[in-house]
C-alpha cells in the first residue's frame, strides 16, 4: 500500500469518532454536494460550460466509453505513484488545474489551494487571472513545486514583466492556454449579468505589476475603474498565431506547455514551434459548445507527439479510474479543475486537500485492483 490509500482508513476513523468526512468522496457528485452552501453566481461560474452544455457532458460520456479491464494476483500490493513530467519527478500524475477567481469561492482563494498542494507535493498550475499576485502565491506554496498559466494577452514589456515575475518567484514551468483568447458563449454567465472579470477580481497579476502600474495616471487602489479598462484595452490573443509564440520561447528560459490543444496538426505545430508539452484539453466545455470530448482526441495527439514531449491531459477527470483511463491513453499526467474549486468553495485549504487525497486514494486503490504497482506500467491494452 502506498501512503495515499490510507485516507481510506482515515475515513472510516473519522466517522467512528462520530465527525462525518469532511465532504463527500464521490468527487463525481460534489458539484451536487456544495451546490445549496456556494453563492448561486459563483457556483454558476465554475460549473458551467459553454452554450448547452453539450461539452461538459461529452468529457464525462466520453470516461463511460472506455472501460478498464482488471487484472489480478500480480503483487499488486506495493505500489508506487510517482512519475516524471518534464523532466520533473512528482509523487502522482496529478496537478491543479489553472482556475482564475478563485476568490469568488473563498477568502483565502489561491493562497488556499498553494498550500494544499504543497502538503501534498502536488504542482499547483496559477492561473494568470488569479484573484491573488504571483508573489502572495509562491509564499503560500513555499518550496513544493509550481508552474504559471499564461493567458497571452497584454503588450509584450507587461508579458515579459509578468513572465519575468513567475521566474523570480519560483515558478519553473509556463502554460500558455491557447483555447480562450476570447471568452466562450456562456449564457449562464450573460444570463445572470455575471462576470468578476469586469470587477476586475481576476486582475490580481496585472495590478501588482510594476510595467502595468507605470502605464497607470492613478494606481489600481485609487481608481480601480480605470485599470480595469486599461487592462481590458490590451490587444488580447485575437491577433495572435503560432509566429508570435518565439516571443515566450525568448521570455521564457524553463519548459513551456501549451495548454487546449484538440488537433494532432495543432500539437505537431507547438511542437515544431518548440514546445515542451501539450495539454489536451477543451477548458472543461467552457468554450466551445459542441466540442469533441478532450479524452476522445488524447490517443490522436499522443501518436503525433508523444514520442517527442510530454502530452497532459484535463477536462472531466473526477474519479481514480477516469486518471486510469487518461494514463492508459498516453497522458503522462492529469489536471484537475473543478473539484479542487468545489472543495476550495466548501472548506478552503482543508477542502482542497480533501479533494486531492480522495482523488490520489481512489487512483491508488483502483490501480491497485486492476493490477498495475505504477503509472508508467498503465497502456492501451488496460481499457476496452
Ligand atoms: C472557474 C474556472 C476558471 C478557469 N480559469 C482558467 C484560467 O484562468 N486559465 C486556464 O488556462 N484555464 C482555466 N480554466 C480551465 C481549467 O484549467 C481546466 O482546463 C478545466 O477546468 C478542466 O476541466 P474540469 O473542470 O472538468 O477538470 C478554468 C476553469 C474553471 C472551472
Ligand atoms: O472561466 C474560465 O474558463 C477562464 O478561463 C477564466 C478566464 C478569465 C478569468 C477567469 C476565468
Amino acid at each position: 500500500m502506498t501512503g495515499f490509500a490510507a485516507y481510506q482508513r482515515e475515513i472510516f476513523e473519522l466517522d467512528a469518532a462520530g465527525e462525518t468526512p469532511p465532504l463527500t468522496t464521490d468527487l463525481a457528485a460534489l458539484e451536487e454536494a456544495v451546490r445549496a452552501e456556494v453563492p448561486a453566481d459563483s457556483y454558476n461560474y465554475v460549473a458551467g460550460g459553454a452554450g448547452t452544455g453539450s461539452t461538459v457532458r461529452a468529457n464525462r460520456s466520453a470516461f463511460e466509453r472506455w472501460r478498464i479491464v482488471p487484472r489480478v494476483l500480480r503483487n499488486a500490493d506495493r505500489r508506487d505513484l510517482r512519475a516524471t513530467v518534464l523532466g520533473m519527478e512528482m509523487p502522482a500524475p496529478v496537478l491543479l488545474a489553472p482556475v482564475g477567481v478563485q476568490s469568488i469561492l473563498h477568502p483565502d482563494a489561491e493562497l488556499a489551494s498553494a498550500r494544499a498542494a504543497a502538503e501534498l507535493g502536488l504542482p499547483l498550475v496559477l492561473s494568470s487571472s488569479s484573484s491573488r499576485s504571483i508573489e502572495e502565491v509562491a509564499a503560500a506554496n513555499g518550496d513544493a513545486p509550481r508552474w504559471m498559466q499564461l493567458y497571452w494577452s497584454g503588450d509584450r514589456e507587461i508579458c515579459a514583466s509578468i513572465l519575468d515575475r513567475g521566474k523570480r518567484a519560483g515558478f519553473s514551468t509556463l502554460v500558455v492556454t491557447v483555447d480562450t483568447w476570447i471568452r466562450g458563449w456562456r449564457p449562464h454567465e450573460m444570463d445572470r449579468r455575471y462576470s468578476p472579470s469586469r470587477q476586475g477580481v481576476d486582475m490580481a497579476i496585472p495590478f501588482s505589476d510594476p510595467v502595468f502600474r507605470s502605464r497607470l495616471a492613478r494606481p489600481p487602489e485609487e481608481d480601480p475603474t480605470a485599470a480595469i479598462q486599461e487592462w481590458q484595452r490590451m490587444p488580447t490573443g485575437a491577433s495572435k498565431s503560432w509566429e508570435q509564440f518565439a516571443f515566450l520561447r525568448d521570455h521564457w528560459s524553463g519548459p513551456i506547455v501549451v495548454k487546449g490543444i484538440l488537433h494532432p496538426d495543432d500539437a505537431r505545430r507547438a511542437v515544431g514551434c518548440g514546445a515542451d508539452g501539450i495539454v489536451v484539453s477543451n477548458h472543461g466545455g467552457r468554450q466551445v459548445d459542441g466540442a469533441v470530448a478532450a479524452l476522445d482526441m488524447l490517443p490522436e495527439v499522443v501518436d503525433a507527439v508523444g514520442a517527442e514531449v510530454d502530452v497532459l491531459f484535463d477536462s472531466g477527470i473526477r474519479t481514480g479510474a477516469d486518471v486510469i483511463k487518461a494514463l492508459a491513453l498516453g497522458a503522462k499526467a492529469v489536471l484537475v479543475g473543478r473539484p479542487c474549486a468545489y472543495g476550495l468553495a466548501h472548506a478552503g485549504e482543508a477542502g482542497v486537500r480533501h479533494v486531492l487525497r480522495s482523488l490520489l486514494a481512489d487512483l491508488d486503490i483502483t490501480l491497485g485492483l486492476c493490477g498495475y504497482r505504477s503509472p508508467a506500467e498503465l497502456g492501451r491494452a488496460a481499457l476496452r
